[in-house]
């Protein structure tokens, strides 16, 4: 009997790298996951070793991939960590910058005067989160490497780049990836030579820009030896796509390590006043790009992971939730977790996180509310700056990723805005959308109507408590965020 084919994609994400096979429906049909280390050289740096990454990802696709026959890979990353590689070696030349990573600032303070028009260019402001300023910190720090990437010795890519490469041998990124670097014009899709000279970048060592829908190149050895790597997004717009949010106005929010919320927003970039980022959602073969804007939140799911591993307030995450429960509420408690800063919608590099309103009636419970209730008072910052931009009023929240199992959580969410959250069948969206973008590249969907079919809700949540609470817990969390500022 013939076997179905099935697509398959990687999502190579901060913390773990997996591979999940789909049936034609869009269903899970196989799982293969592997963590890699974290490493922390300085306070406020944060490293990756690429070549374990890649090994790992070897290794999670041949397992899951076993016994199916597999018409497309897509691929999908944590975006802005940034590595840099030898042409002929293939060796990383350091180890990767993670995006959570802080030691660009004082490149960043250099290019102070230009952040309006940086800002025009690439919809992004000028933050140490990107991966343009993390590829000059290299340049500037690793022996001989300014010499060896102007004779394009050495490449340069973000994750998606990485894997292609190692994967297919060719030296491109997806256009969702570029727009993250702040050295990509927004509005032609490719490199901006103005901002390749302020940044000091060689153009010999950038990947070339793609969509996100197209077969890049054929994969070579293990068990997809020869199959087309026809899809590539950057994570959160792989779950924008993977939620089927293809209209103006249709947003999702993933709660993963961090936190990200993108609104579709059409096929003109919405420039923000209010601290998101403009950033390419999709592009779809030769297709006009839909752009989005996004609320970047850096730490969410970290603090949960914070919790159990620095303070062993928890044994594993999940314990969180029943924790937090046993309490009616924060007790005043307030935790702000701005590990790398804070990112939407202050863009505050100077913060620091605090824990704010302790007293001798605080106990671990009331700790464990507080930092779930930080991912929902997050969200409603970005939420706010989004009502504030566009004119499209979120009417529902679409939410996703390794936080969303928390029921707790998504109450609360739906608590502080005031909002219904709607949470999906399949959560695992990020590697959906790489799923559907390659599979679109290839034939085996035929158009995002298809797609748009395979969305079911799983479980909704409605708004329970009292504006009054609201409100007075919204003032008490803003005068907590107000505490972190200027520290470093
Ligand atoms: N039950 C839970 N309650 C709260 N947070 C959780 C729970 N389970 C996992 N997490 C958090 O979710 C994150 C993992 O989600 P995932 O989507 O896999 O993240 P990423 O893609 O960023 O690696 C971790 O930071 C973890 O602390
Ligand atoms: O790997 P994740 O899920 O933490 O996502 C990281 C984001 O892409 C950073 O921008």
């Amino acid at each position: 009997m013939a076997r179905m084919p099935h697509v398959a994609a990687i999502d190579q994400g901060t913390t773990s790298s997996r591979c999940i096979v789909f049936d034609a429906d869009g269903g899970i049909v196989s799982v293969a996951r592997r963590e890699h280390r974290q490493r922390y050289p300085q306070p406020g740096w944060v490293e990756h070793d690429a070549a374990e990454i890649w090994a790992d990802v070897r290794a999670v696709v041949d397992e899951a991939v076993a016994g199916y026959d597999i018409a497309a890979l897509g691929i999908t990353n944590q975006r802005e960590t940034t590595v840099v590689w030898d042409r002929v070696t293939g060796e990383p030349v350091h180890h990767a910058i993670v995006w959570q990573d802080t030691r660009t600032e004082p490149i960043l303070r250099t290019l102070a005067d230009r952040a309006d028009e940086i800002r025009r260019i690439t919809g992004l402001p000028l933050a140490t989160y990107f991966a343009g300023p993390k590829v000059r910190w290299l340049l500037d720090h690793v022996d001989g490497l300014r010499d060896r990437a102007e004779r394009g010795d050495v490449l340069f890519g973000t994750i998606d780049s990485w894997l292609i490469w190692n994967l297919t041998g060719r030296h491109v990124t997806d256009v969702t990836n570029a727009s993250r670097t702040l050295l990509m014009d927004l509005r032609t899709l490719d490199w901006s030579p103005d901002l390749l000279d302020a940044m000091g970048v060689p153009r010999a060592m950038l990947p070339e820009i793609r969509p996100s829908a197209e077969v890049y190149g054929t994969a070579r050895g293990g068990l997809v030896d020869g199959v087309p790597v026809a899809g590539a997004l950057g994570d959160q717009q792989a779950a924008l796509f993977g939620q089927a949010c293809f209209q103006p106005g249709e947003g999702k929010c993933t709660y993963g390590t961090g936190s990200f919320l993108l609104v579709n927003t059409g096929a003109t970039p919405v420039v923000s006043r209010h601290g998101l980022l403009t950033t390419v959602g999709y592009q779809v073969g030769s297709g006009a790009p839909a752009y989005a804007l996004e609320g970047a939140i850096a730490v969410t799911g970290a603090l949960v992971q914070w919790l159990r591993d620095n303070l062993g307030l928890i044994g594993s995450a999940d314990e969180i939730e029943a924790l937090a429960a046993s309490v009616d509420d924060n007790g005043g408690c307030y935790i702000v977790p701005a590990f790398s800063g804070l990112f939407a919608p202050h863009w505050r590099g100077d913060a620091r996180g605090v824990i704010a309103g302790l007293t001798g009636y605080i106990t671990r419970a009331h700790v464990a509310r507080a930092a779930l209730e930080a991912s929902a008072w997050q969200t409603r910052e970005v939420v706010d700056a989004m009502n504030a931009d566009t004119d499209v009023a979120l009417r529902r929240l679409r939410v996703d990723g390794g936080m969303t199992v928390n029921d707790l959580l998504m109450q609360t969410l739906s608590d502080v805005l005031d909002l219904p959250v709607v949470r999906p069948r399949v959560t695992e969206t990020t590697c959906l959308g790489a799923a559907y973008a390659a599979g679109l590249a290839v034939g085996f969907w035929p158009d995002l109507d298809a797609l748009r079919a395979h969305w079911q809700a799983d479980r909704d949540w409605q708004p329970l408590v009292d504006k009054a609470r609201r409100e007075r817990e919204w003032a008490q969390w803003r005068k907590a965020v107000s505490r972190t500022l200027d520290w470093v």
